[in-house]
């Protein structure tokens, strides 16, 4: 067992072993409340620039396994867990935890106490951390994190650097790929979308030559506002054509409407995080990954209106446009991880997309 610590920019420094790689990042330590889910988490491209901490005790009992990617090269800077499996047992195991984080190149640390870490963090809110062996120069470290930016621009390290297809034979649908799960891909496809994912910086004239039936917003990495390329083209976009966004593409579609978007103290992150439809009144348990929110208060005054609220802390959860065919969610509706219960809302957009082309 290799000593490694876990440094944060308070001057904490936490104990713990090794695993995974060893190609330490400062990123921004956030916790997961989710009690499974760790590989679609880990692969989920949203994470990029973050180091994850999972409050779940007992993380990689059932190992890696070819089916739960959520994408193919994971942007996750570490992985933190209380204890680590090394011997996982089930039937579609294919790989440790161990094992897949040395193959992407992510460093990880178990046997620190997770769970004091995230209380530490619900107080004091998100902050920058980094791994490091022993012997490490931790005054020098905790200054070097203080001097550190939390990271920018993300977006374009995730999303595809070319236009691809997934054919099919239903409704068009370009996807603007901010760093996409494969969850939407699936939901959508599962749907007989004919789909075209496009990087994040093309441009509202390219989307709309492809003459598409509605397009998808996914979810991404990093601060709304370093996007202000692809907000102007949502602009162009609105009115067009039906909208639906995801995480980021919600947070896009805000600041295109001119709301505004404000960082989280430590957000949310997790499977069960309860949400309530405005128009039904139902709750929706749900699925969710973000550190950026629209401010409720900015709404005012722009075509966008309320649709969902989280029940934890009141934040907005969901909008949809008074004038044109576009809505969104912060939360995730493809799940993985997580549950099903807001899957309706890709209904919902196939019959946008049905009503607005007939
Ligand atoms: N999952 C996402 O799309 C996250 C959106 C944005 N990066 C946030 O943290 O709020």
């Amino acid at each position: 067992m290799k000593t490694r610590y876990l440094i944060l920019e308070d001057g904490s420094c936490y104990k713990g072993y090794a695993f995974g790689s060893d190609n330490y990042q400062v990123g921004e330590l956030v916790f997961n409340t989710g009690m499974s889910g760790y590989q679609e988490v880990l692969s989920d491209l949203s994470y990029c620039g973050q180091i994850v901490m999972m409050t779940y005790p007992l993380i990689g009992n059932y190992g890696i396994n070819r089916d739960d990617f959520e994408s193919l090269n994971p942007a996750v800077f570490g992985f933190v867990v209380k204890e680590a499996c090394e011997k996982p047992s089930n039937f579609r195991g294919d790989m440790s935890v161990d094992e897949f984080l040395k193959l992407k190149h992510i460093p990880g640390i178990y046997g620190v106490d997770t769970r004091a870490i995230t209380r530490k963090i619900r107080n004091k809110g998100t902050m920058r951390a980094i791994m490091a062996d022993e012997g490490v120069n931790v005054e020098e470290t905790v200054s070097m994190l203080k001097n550190t930016d939390f990271l920018h621009d993300q977006v374009k390290r995730v999303s595809t650097q070319k236009p691809f297809p997934i054919p099919n034979r239903g409704k068009k649908v370009v996807l603007m790929d901010f760093g996409a799960k494969h969850g939407i891909i699936r939901e959508l496809s599962k749907r007989n979308c004919d789909l075209i994912v496009v990087p994040y910086d093309t441009s509202a004239e390219e989307i709309m030559a492809l003459h598409p039936d509605g397009v998808m917003l996914s979810n991404g990495p990093g601060d709304p506002k370093d996007m202000e390329g692809p907000i102007k083209e949502i602009q162009k976009l609105m009115g067009q054509v039906p909208i639906f966004g995801i995480c980021l593409g919600h947070q896009l579609i805000s600041l295109a409407c001119g709301a505004n978007t404000t960082k989280l103290k430590f957000g949310h992150r997790g499977c069960n995080h309860p949400v309530v439809n405005l128009a039904s009144g139902k709750v929706e348990i749900t699925s969710q990954n973000h550190g950026f929110a629209v401010e409720e208060e900015s709404l005012a005054g722009t075509d966008l209106v309320l649709t969902h609220r989280a029940l934890n802390d009141k934040s907005v959860e969901g909008v949809k446009h008074s004038k044109y065919p576009v809505f969104s969610v912060q939360y995730h509706p493809e799940a993985s991880p997580g549950p099903e219960d807001a899957n309706y809302l890709f209904d919902d957009f196939m019959k946008l997309m049905e009503k607005e082309n007939m």
